[in-house]
């Protein structure tokens, strides 16, 4: 079956339709890995996203059990070609199968390295993907422009909390739309995890005393996350040891008094070259934001750069004056993508050893 991909500056693509047939209307966002294609779709960030793989074949290894989340999260998915015999000792199915399932509409067949390049000249816009023949481009247009994401991590985030048992720190994971990567890997440290819905108010995280908190990744633009940031405010002002990755790397600097702003096009991909500044060295690391803390205007006795991205000098990490915080705007967790940074969890083991608080 036919379809189409309609972008907000009025370009129109033409595929056709994979998973889901229903029309749907999201921004169109676009990722450079060349693996890992269901990480990517069962990372919660997407959310209220639609994701242009720019890798030209996907799906070569099927539906395999490495899920990050319970489900799909991509309001779309835009493929140049998707495989038609997928191969593999672990797969248990096709990409398409599992993208009808989900109720997730695509569109295959489409010159998806011409639609990045448009994305990358003029920036992130929304877009439509409808399988209708008869579509009227003058009327799509302007519910295009209109389009706003909304709240989308209440959307992510967990319903209920929940305990991984563990004999060594306590960590609370505060859930903002996480990928099942990052208690994984305190777990596999020994901590005990306890995850924690995104609306929990602080005072309970405190009060049970962990010895770290950990604030996830998430979908959507972190200054709608009003009454979170009022949350995180009370854990900065606590002692206790924090480490964040995006999203909560994010909303920590709004906490404290830092702005964020959207990127032309973001950092979405598993080759991004990030540098900490603490020891030069430059790791590879799997990113996916549109969002950046703006550190010109950031109070430099609140919190320092940590890690600068070395394509674009954006910031990549901060490190709290005075308090054992330290977040960044990659992912150490990777899934997919390079394993590199994941020694910033031993980082933040350490941080809980040293802290007065563990
Ligand atoms: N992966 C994330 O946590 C993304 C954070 C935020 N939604 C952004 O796009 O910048």
């Amino acid at each position: 079956m036919k379809a189409f991909l309609i972008l907000e500056d009025g370009t129109v693509f033409t595929g056709t339709s994979i998973g889901s047939t229903r029309d749907m209307i999201s921004e169109i966002v676009f990722n450079t890995s060349m693996t890992g294609y269901l990480e990517v779709l069962t990372d919660p960030s997407y959310a209220g996203q639609a994701v242009v793989m720019t890798y030209p074949l996907i799906g070569n290894y099927g539906i395999t059990p490495d899920m990050e989340s319970r489900k799909a999260w991509p309001d779309g998915y835009i493929v140049r070609e998707l495989s038609r015999r997928p191969s593999n000792f672990r797969c248990e199915g096709t990409i398409q199968d599992f993208l009808a399932q989900q109720d997730i509409p695509g569109i295959a067949g489409i010159d998806t390295r011409a639609l990045t390049r448009i994305l990358r000249e003029k920036g992130t816009m929304n877009g439509m993907i409808t399988t209708n023949l008869n579509y009227n481009r003058e009327e799509i247009l302007p519910l295009l422009k209109s389009y706003h994401i909304g709240d989308v991590v209440s959307r992510a985030t967990c319903r209920k909390k929940q305990v991984l048992p563990g004999d060594g720190k306590k960590v609370a994971l505060l859930d903002l739309g996480a990928k099942q990567n990052i208690a994984r890997s305190l777990h596999e440290r020994g901590c005990e995890v306890t995850i924690y819905p995104a609306h929990t108010a602080a005072e309970e995280i405190i009060s049970a005393n962990p010895d770290g908190i950990m604030l996830s990744n998430g979908p959507g633009d972190p200054a709608d996350c009003v009454s979170i940031i009022e949350e995180i405010k009370k854990i900065y002002q606590s002692n206790i040891p924090v480490f964040a990755i995006c999203l909560g790397h994010q909303l920590m600097a709004l906490a404290a008094g830092a702005k964020t702003h959207k990127l032309k096009y973001g950092h979405r991909g598993g080759n991004h070259p990030v540098k900490d500044l603490r020891t030069g060295r430059v790791y590879i690391s799997s990113q996916n934001h549109g969002y950046v803390v703006d550190t010109d205007q950031m109070d430099s006795s609140a919190a320092v750069p940590a890690f600068v991205n070395v394509n674009d000098g954006t910031n990549e990490g901060l490190e709290y004056v005075g308090k054992p915080i330290f977040t960044v705007q990659f992912h150490p967790e990777a899934c997919p993508g390079p394993q590199d940074s994941g020694y910033l969890f031993d980082r933040f083991l350490e941080m809980m050893e040293g802290s007065n608080n563990a």
